[in-house]
């Protein structure tokens, strides 16, 4: 058995990289940048007014003082000409401000008598003009990797970049396997249970910026089992669920290897999950993931996710962890890492008490992995533990 550090490492040395492509904005929110971008030009463009008012020279703002106004600036239409003293020009949020106007006093702060305004009030000390560039300079660079969200989206329209290019979604296709199983929304027999793991996997990889697809269900027998992989072909990763043990219908590896994987490991020091494998198929990564359907999710978010994240050109990273003051007392830890389902609230961690791997109700309230380091000692309430927000 091998450390889940060390699992990761050899996933990551397995997992392809995704070409690039370009897609329009409208597509590219969630996508990861694939190279840096430059602003195809400067922001605003030119001093902007922030405010409704009156735009003066700006040694000549005091309270009291008269001015006539002499034309109009309006977003997308600027006034042409000089401001020379005692004029002003009525401006608009947006608009250029013109090269004599180094001050905009908002129209609240005026009394306007025909093309006469008079200063009322206090003016303070901000001019209300936006600097060109005051956002950004053509040239800017935008950096990769970033997977994009709504923001970064707004940013590279006003840089002008109207398609962006982004990493390829790796296809994951998910297989999963065993005669008693059917699909969510079938009738089941009497001995047979609704296929979840692929559901929550979908979910799960699709979040992370996956294509997944999931396959039929493939049977505990060889030929359907090679069927299943045979479906597989051309996908960037092949994940298949259950049949990783030791029991007597768990084929998933013997079936592989007769396909020709090249196995990086098998079996990893965790809890749970630790009849997990790895390799390549056919020039895909394959992973097949223990069939309990916690230790199928718990797996899909230390490795497959991660793997996914890689694929897509962001760092080979593991989820991100955090710290946080045990709520209770909890006992040793054994010889494999654990990671136990909990709910983090109000700055506590509390550990589930039913920590057996096929509790979909007990992962669905939990919002958060307690990590147990490998013989870890008893821990008493307040002791600062490691844990992984989901
Ligand atoms: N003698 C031993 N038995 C087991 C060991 C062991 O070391 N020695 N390991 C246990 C551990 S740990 C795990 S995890 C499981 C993993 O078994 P498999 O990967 O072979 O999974 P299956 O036997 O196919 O299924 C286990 C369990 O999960 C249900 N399942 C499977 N696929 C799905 C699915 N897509 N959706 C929902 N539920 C699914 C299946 O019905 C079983 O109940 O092995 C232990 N045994
Ligand atoms: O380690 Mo298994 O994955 O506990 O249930």
């Amino acid at each position: 058995m091998i450390t889940v550090k060390d699992a990761r490492a050899l996933l990551f040395d397995l997992a392809p990289q995704m070409a690039e492509e370009t897609v329009p904005l409208v597509k590219a929110l969630g996508r990861v940048l694939a190279h840096d971008v430059s602003a195809k030009r400067t922001q605003p463009p030119f001093a902007a007014s922030a405010m409704d008012g009156y735009g003066l020279r700006a040694d000549e703002v005091s309270k009291g003082a008269s001015f006539r106004v002499i034309g109009e600036a309006a977003a997308g239409s600027r006034f042409i000409g000089p401001v020379a003293l005692g004029q002003a020009v009525r401006i608009f949020t947006g608009a250029p401000v013109p090269d004599d106007v180094g001050f905009v006093v908002i129209q609240e702060d005026v009394d306007r008598v025909g093309d006469t305004i008079t200063i009322t009030g206090d003016t303070g000390d901000n001019s209300n003009i936006r600097p060109a560039g005051g956002d950004f300079a053509e040239g800017q660079v935008f950096a990769a990797p970033k997977r994009l969200g709504p923001a970064d989206i707004a940013l590279l329209a006003s840089m002008n970049i109207a398609e962006v290019p982004v990493t390829r979604q790796p296809d994951v296709t998910l297989i999963s396997t065993g005669d008693e199983l059917v699909m969510p929304g079938e009738t089941p027999g009497p001995d047979q249970i609704i296929a979840s793991n692929t559901f929550g996997l979908k979910a799960l990889f699709d979040q992370a910026g996956a294509q997944t697809r999931i396959l039929p269900i493939a049977r505990d027998n060889v030929a359907s089992l090679k069927t299943a992989l045979d479906l597989a072909k051309g996908a960037d990763l092949v994940i298949t669920i259950g049949g990783a043990s030791v029991g007597d219908h768990d084929l998933v590896a013997q079936v592989a290897a007769d396909l020709g994987l090249q196995r990086a490991f098998y079996k990893v020091a965790m809890r749970p999950g630790k009849p997990l494998m790895a390799g390549t198929i056919d020039g895909a990564m394959m992973i097949g993931l223990p069939g309990n359907p916690v230790s199928a999710m718990v797996c899909g978010i230390l490795f497959a996710v991660p793997v996914i994240q890689a694929m897509l050109g962001l760092p080979a990273q593991a989820p991100g962890v955090r710290q946080v003051e045990l709520a209770t007392d909890i006992s040793a830890n054994g010889s494999r890492e654990h990671y136990m389902r909990a709910v983090v609230s109000d700055g506590l961690l509390t550990p589930l008490d039913n920590q057996d791997s096929s509790l979909l109700s007990v992962l669905s309230r939990a919002n958060g992995l307690l990590i147990r380091p490998i013989g870890d000692p008893a821990r008493p309430a307040g002791h600062m533990v490691d844990y992984i927000p989901f």
